[in-house]
């Protein structure tokens, strides 16, 4: 049974950071049938006609950015949500499989990544032994 599960990591951002009137929200998601990319744009398409200030964009996370690229990438981002499911040995969907190898990675990321306030919705299913394993990775 799918059970979606929200993670968010603790907001390390001061609240004048993401409050100076030019708001952004970015929704990446990472699918194999198109389930996340689903729940991604939903919650999308109603905030956007609550709050018509803010930039809102959803970006397949293959289509964001080369390997060398995502750490540009998401340095400009200030608040962003992962929606993405867990396929096998606990292994992302195969569009997101670049961006996970490198977030996961060992290599330093340095003090953006602790500015960058994020949440993690989880597709997955308890009935598989790595259950969940891409989001709990994502927020060690
Ligand atoms: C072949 C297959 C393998 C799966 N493996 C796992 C798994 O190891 N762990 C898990 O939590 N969920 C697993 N799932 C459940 C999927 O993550 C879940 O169905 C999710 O909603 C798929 O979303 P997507 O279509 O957007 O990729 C698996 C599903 C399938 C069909």
């Amino acid at each position: 049974m799918l059970e979606p599960l929200v993670i968010v990591v603790p907001n390390r951002v001061h609240k004048e950071e993401i409050d100076d009137g030019k708001k952004k929200v970015t929704v990446f998601f990472g699918t194999q049938t198109g389930i996340a990319e689903r729940f991604a744009k939903t919650p999308v398409e109603e905030a956007k006609t609550r709050y018509e200030k803010v930039v809102f964009k959803v970006i397949d996370l293959d289509d964001h950015a080369g390997d060398d690229e995502y750490e540009e990438k998401l340095k400009k981002e200030s608040l962003a949500f992962f929606f993405l499911s867990t396929y096998g040995d606990g292994e992302p969907a195969y569009n997101a499989a670049r961006f996970y190898k490198w977030f996961t990675g060992g290599d330093t990321k340095g003090e953006w990544l602790n500015k960058l306030q994020y949440g993690v919705f989880c597709l997955e299913n308890r009935q598989y032994e790595h259950f969940n394993m891409v989001t709990v990775d994502m927020t060690l």
